[in-house]
């Protein structure tokens, strides 16, 4: 029998299976509750004597062994979000107890005074086999709904507080990502998830095209390639990227600023054009080149919301590329006199309705139209370049022999041994 093409979701692996981690930790799989375009989600929990209960803090992200995505993301959880784990001789003693030490989000957060910041913690990863396939796995948090989801049933805007709110926090989480040397590249609602059991938190979540553009202090260098032209979600991504221009913390602010735009217009002025790079390339351009008008007019009210926006792009434009933003500055400029967290609520839902995270049809259906979702359509997808092989641990001990993952030049497939020969940006 032939191999299932690797581009494919993978075989599921059953429910009950257990996973060794590279700490050898075992995690326990639960049910599926998600699936993207190359891995599935499932409930997890590291009691592993017993069936996932249904309110587990734990998901698992599998995918198989030679996908790209994943691969990246682990990369950045493992330099930037892992937590300390304590000694095996506590765990051993009593295995149910989670002996968690700080993470690197808590750290950070302590040293600024902040009592949450949005980004999930990865808590183990590995690699599994059955049936002769072989897969990757991740432990990260249980997040709750996509942002997508609530615009959507938002009728495709939130309110000027919550997107000020919720811009002013991103930023922070950037400037967390930043100091670590990743870019996100791929800030979008879809990637915003509201916490488990708190859906006030909001989390940036999918690292899967999130790029180290300053391995060991040094900033990549700003270089046009027109081949490379267009990546990224096209609806938001970066004038750089249109250029084909690896992403920095420049580009990163300037998706944010888009997403925000939409989300308080409702629309963008590209929106007719996507299925055309270079006319989205140019209507950005165009925005961008004659700030803060070109957005002040998008709203006919005065106080909308669209003069903070113009000047946080305003702001970004002026940045050079390789110039460290200031962030401090950045969140005065999205400044509003509502404090606390941004007001997400959903409207009620109809009596019955599940609410799971496995995507309804409907959802499902807009995925295909490209609604922001990063779909392959919508996506003119990154590339995602890890070009270093430092600290690999246990994880590169199990993965002896496999070629070193230098790219995934394309989002929608997996990563090959010319990738790992290429040099991506
Ligand atoms: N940590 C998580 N907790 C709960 N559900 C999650 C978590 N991460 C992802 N999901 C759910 O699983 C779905 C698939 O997520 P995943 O990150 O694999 O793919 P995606 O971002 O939707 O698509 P793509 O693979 O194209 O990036 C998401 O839409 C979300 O509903």
């Amino acid at each position: 029998m032939a191999p299932p093409k690797k581009l494919a979701l993978p075989k599921p692996l059953p429910d009950g299976f257990i996973l060794t981690d590279t700490e050898k930790k075992k995690w326990r799989l639960g049910r599926i509750i998600g699936q993207g375009g190359f891995g599935l989600i499932y409930l997890a929990s590291l009691d592993v004597d017993r069936p996932v209960a249904a309110d587990t803090d734990y998901v698992i992200k599998l995918e198989y062994h030679e996908n790209g995505p994943l691969f990246s993301e682990l990369k950045f959880y493992q330099r930037a979000a892992k937590v300390e784990s304590r000694t095996s001789s506590q765990r051993l003693r009593k295995p149910e107890l989670l002996y968690w030490g700080r993470s690197q989000v808590q750290k950070w957060m302590k040293g600024r005074n902040l009592d949450f910041l949005g980004i999930p913690t990865y808590w183990g990863s590995g690699l599994a086999e059955n049936n002769n396939l072989r897969y990757r796995f991740m432990a990260m948090d249980r997040l709750g709904t996509d942002l997508q989801k609530v615009l959507d049933q938002n009728g495709g805007m939130f309110k000027k507080a919550t997107v000020l709110q919720l811009g002013r926090e991103l930023v922070t989480v950037l400037e967390y990502i930043h100091e670590n040397e990743y870019v996100h590249a791929d800030i979008k609602a879809a990637n915003l998830m509201q916490g488990h059991r708190d859906r006030e938190k909001v989390y940036l979540a999918d690292y899967g095209l999130s790029f180290r553009y300053c391995p060991d202090g040094e900033h990549k260098d700003y270089k046009e390639n027109p081949k490379k032209g267009h990546n990224g979600t096209i609806e938001y991504t970066s004038t750089d990227a249109h250029r084909g221009v690896a992403p920095s913390r420049r580009s990163d602010l300037q998706i944010l600023g888009f997403c925000l735009l939409h989300w308080l217009c409702g629309s963008l002025p590209w929106d007719r054009v996507l299925k055309n790079p270079a006319q989205v390339q140019e209507a950005k351009t165009r925005l961008m080149d004659n700030l803060p008008d070109s957005v002040q007019q998008l709203s006919v009210s005065r106080d909308s919301g669209t003069d903070e926006v113009a000047s946080f792009l305003l702001y970004v434009r002026n940045l050079r590329y390789d110039e460290e933003p200031n962030y401090h500055h950045l969140r005065q400029l999205l400044c509003h006199t509502v404090k606390g967290r941004p007001d997400l609520h959903l409207p009620a839902r109809p009596a019955g309705a599940s609410s799971s995270n496995v995507p309804d049809p409907s959802s499902k259906e807009k995925q295909k139209e490209g609604r922001g979702r990063g779909t392959p359509k919508a996506r003119f997808v990154a590339a995602v370049c890890d070009d270093d092989d430092e600290d690999e641990e246990e994880e590169e001990e199990q993965e002896r022999g496999r070629p070193k993952p230098a790219a995934a030049h394309h989002r929608s497939r997996p990563r090959s041994k010319k990738d790992d020969a290429t040099e991506v940006w």
